[in-house]
Order: C-alpha cells, then sequence, then structure tokens
C-alpha cells in the first residue's frame, strides 16, 4: 500500500519572516499526522532557512529546479549536490511552468531527472497537458511522450525512486481543478503505462495530483485509487490551507 505525500511548491514566494511563521504552522499543525509524508518545496534562497527550522522534525524540504550539470561556468545555475549540502530530499523537475517560461524540453528534464538521483535526491517529475492539448483530445499522447523520454533516458527502474505529480496546465493557478474522475484517468494511465515496463515500480510509484488542490478539494482527489497525495501551488502559501491538505492525505 503506498503512503501519500503531500508536498508544497511555493513558486517564487515568500520573505524570511512570512516562511518562518509558515514552517512554524506547519509543523505544529501537522505534527499529530503520521500516516503521510509531508514536504516543502521553497526558492533557492531560503533552503537554509527551510533547513534550520525544519532539520528534526517530519516535514521534509526540497527545491523546484537543479541544473543538470555537476559544476562549471554556469551562471545563475544550481547544482543537485549543492542541494544536497542544504539537505534537501526533493527536487521538482519539468515543472510546467519551466517547461514554458524557460524552455525546459523533455530531453532536458531528463538530464535534471538524472543528476538529481545521483546526488541522491529524489524528484518529483512534472507531467500534464495544456487545454488546447485537452480540447485535441490528445492528452493520453502527451504525458506518454513525457514519460517515455524519461524512461528511455533513466531506465525504469530509476523511477522506483522518483515521485510523479499529473499537473494539467490548465488548472494550475486557474482555479478549475480537474474532477477526480479526469484525474484519476490520467493517473491510472500512466501507472498502466509505466507496468507495462515494470508492475513492481508501476505498484509502488507514488503519482501526485497538482492544480488547484484546496482544502475543500483535497479529500475527494485523494480518494482515488490512482492519486498518491498532492503537489501544492497557491494553497501551499496558506498554513490553514495546506495542513487541511495534510490532513486529507492522512486519512
Ligand atoms: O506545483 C504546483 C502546481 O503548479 C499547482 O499550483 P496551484 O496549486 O497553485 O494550482
Amino acid at each position: 500500500m503506498r503512503s501519500k505525500l503531500v508536498a508544497g511548491n511555493w513558486k517564487m514566494h515568500g520573505g524570511m519572516v512570512q516562511n518562518r511563521d509558515l514552517l512554524g504552522a506547519i509543523v505544529a499543525g501537522t505534527a499529530a499526522l503520521h500516516k503521510a509524508g509531508f514536504a516543502v518545496c521553497v526558492p533557492y534562497p531560503y533552503l537554509y532557512q527551510a533547513q534550520t527550522l525544519l532539520r528534526d522534525t517530519h516535514i521534509q524540504w526540497g527545491a523546484q529546479n537543479v541544473s543538470q550539470h555537476d559544476k562549471g561556468a554556469y551562471t545563475g545555475e544550481v547544482s543537485a549536490a549543492m542541494l544536497m549540502d542544504f539537505g534537501c530530499h526533493y527536487v521538482i523537475a519539468g515543472h510546467s511552468e519551466r517547461r514554458a517560461l524557460y524552455g525546459e524540453d523533455s530531453h532536458t528534464v531528463a538530464l535534471k531527472f538524472k543528476a538529481a538521483q545521483v546526488a541522491g535526491l529524489i524528484p518529483i517529475l512534472c507531467v500534464g497537458e495544456t487545454l488546447d492539448q485537452r480540447e485535441a483530445a490528445i492528452t493520453e499522447k502527451v504525458v506518454a511522450e513525457q514519460l517515455d523520454t524519461i524512461i528511455e533516458s533513466v531506465g525504469i527502474n530509476a523511477l522506483a525512486k522518483s515521485v510523479l505529480a499529473y499537473e494539467p496546465v490548465w488548472a494550475i493557478g486557474t482555479g478549475k481543478t480537474a474532477t477526480p474522475g479526469q484525474a484519476q484517468e490520467v493517473h491510472a494511465f500512466i501507472r498502466d503505462r509505466i507496468a507495462a515496463h515494470s508492475p513492481e515500480v508501476a505498484a509502488g510509484l507514488k503519482i501526485l495530483y497538482g492544480g488547484s488542490v484546496k482544502a475543500n478539494n483535497a479529500e475527494e482527489l485523494f480518494a482515488m485509487p490512482d492519486i498518491d497525495g498532492g503537489l501544492i501551488g497557491g494553497a501551499s502559501l496558506v498554513a490553514d490551507e495546506f495542513i487541511a491538505i495534510c490532513r486529507a492525505a492522512n486519512n
């Protein structure tokens, strides 16, 4: 039986004072929840603060992006080893905002995924279709291509040490959540596609849903058989919302 995971993706939000209050509230508000796992993926400058405030707690932390390179003349980039220095457990790879705004294609995402794993991080690999793609009824084709590039590059067994996140782009930050049925359909498709390579890896793999998850819809999404928790954007910045989502995953 897969345990659930709720990971917050703060995106480019935060500040030293508000982070301290938010993290303190999350630690306290989830202290009694032992069944699910919880994490926050914070902007790079706040990793040290996250490490300081979350070490010795049940909340793990991570980053939102990583360089595919080990080291070198890559101005502005951050390596996986550097993230390890700050105690990161997770790193998001291939978020749709990185794909759309920073030109990351599935090949680059695969390199980042690999670099993260080599250093000992758990990549949270994001896949998902745009609204145009959904309306053109090519959701499965798009998600399959995103997934297959990773599988071809890293091998199926590497997926066992990762987390997947299905994030329909049209549901991100829009308040339009996929219905539990719509999300479950794609999650099941992803799991089946992985099972074609390895039933064991597919059975153990956490597949999170992301896209306007809130306290009022988390429970029904997380009740779906192939939804193993959530990757939470906006609601991860509001302590009460995030804690309620964590509670829904812990049921
Ligand atoms: O990584 C998180 C997703 O992009 C979801 O963001 P959202 O919860 O603000 O829609």
